[in-house]
């Protein structure tokens, strides 16, 4: 069912050509979706409150395993004992205990050379938001997942180039990711890692190379909780691949699989059940064969 009737949304644009059938990239991506559904990986998750179920339902879907929980030692003996090989912090939902909780798990993944994934959800909105994501500073995420507000908004936050007073706070996306594409070039660049940018054509991007992927489907906009999941199952790949890998085959994986469940939904409600189907059932070489424009 198409949604055309009822909304309408920014395209954005594709740019450059589609990378070869047979670049290396492509098979680094296959072998990650393999890699996820063989060895069930663990992404400890401290997330938001009003889709945490649907990150440990979409990780499961892809192949993973899941653990929430808001607790900075919890991370450090999930890390310790070699269980969770990656975690993933959101930012949607905070309470007080977070000024030190969410700092205190970046800091025992980035101690122990794990890497992490944030979600600066409502990024610019709220004192509380703006102290912890000041302290992440000190200890870099590997992957940041966000849409174009949130990208610009951290840039912000972090005082680097790439800030634009055109942002406005928020948990949905308001600037195009073409707009963004200067916050996420320099947030890549200050840690050293890769920056995944959602919206109707995704943005995955190391600070040197820009990689568009294009599809997915507007209903994604139209359920809480996509790009949250997004999230998590970015931190689920990171488990098995290095980042670039692990933020392409995530958002690749999630284009081809609203694709499919677009097919069959009626609505949002059979969307969301039709997604979870599909991020189970779509191939490694159907997410790897996707449009990548490099
Ligand atoms: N207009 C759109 N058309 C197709 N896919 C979209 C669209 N907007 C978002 N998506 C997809 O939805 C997922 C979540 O992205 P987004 O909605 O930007 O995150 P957030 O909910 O954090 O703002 C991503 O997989 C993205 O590709
Ligand atoms: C609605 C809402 N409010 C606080 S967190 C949240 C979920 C945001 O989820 P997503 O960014 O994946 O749409
Ligand atoms: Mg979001």
């Amino acid at each position: 069912m198409s949604l055309d009737s009822h909304d309408s949304t920014g395209n954005g644009t594709v740019a450059a050509g589609n990378i070869a059938v047979n670049d290396p990239l492509r098979a680094e991506i296959a072998a990650a979706v393999d890699a996820v559904r063989d060895t069930t990986p663990l992404a400890q998750s401290l997330t938001n409150f009003v889709t945490i179920n649907f990150v440990a339902n979409a990780q499961l879907a892809v192949g993973g395993t899941a653990a929430m929980h808001y607790s900075g030692e919890e991370a450090g003996a999930l890390d310790s004992a070699g269980a969770s090989k990656a975690t993933y912090i959101n930012m949607g939902t905070l309470l007080a205990e977070f000024r030190t909780e969410y700092p205190a798990a970046a800091r025992d993944a980035v101690e122990r050379g794990l890497p992490w994934v944030l979600d600066p959800v409502g990024a610019g909105a709220g004192e509380l938001r703006g102290e912890i994501l000041r302290a992440f500073h000190e200890t870099p995420p590997t992957i940041i997942r966000c849409n174009a507000s949130e990208a610009i908004a951290l840039a912000g936050i972090w005082g680097l180039d790439g800030a634009d007073s055109k942002s406005r706070a928020g948990v949905e996306a308001h600037d195009e990711i073409d707009a963004a594409i200067p916050a996420a070039h320099a947030l890549a660049r200050f840690t050293g890692g890769v920056v995944s940018v959602s919206g109707a054509v995704d943005l995955v991007t190391d600070g040197e190379c820009d990689f568009r992927l294009p599809g997915g489907s507007v209903w994604m906009t139209k359920i809480t909780g996509a790009g949250c999941s997004l999230g998590g199952v970015t931190a689920t790949y990171a488990c098995v691949a290095r980042p670039l890998v692990a933020a392409l085959a995530a958002a690749l994986h999630y284009n081809r699989a609203a694709d499919s469940a677009e097919r069959v939904a009626e609505g949002p409600g059979s969307f969301q059940v039709a997604f979870l189907d599909a991020l189970w059932n779509t191939t490694a070489d159907e997410i790897a064969q996707s449009p990548i424009y490099g």
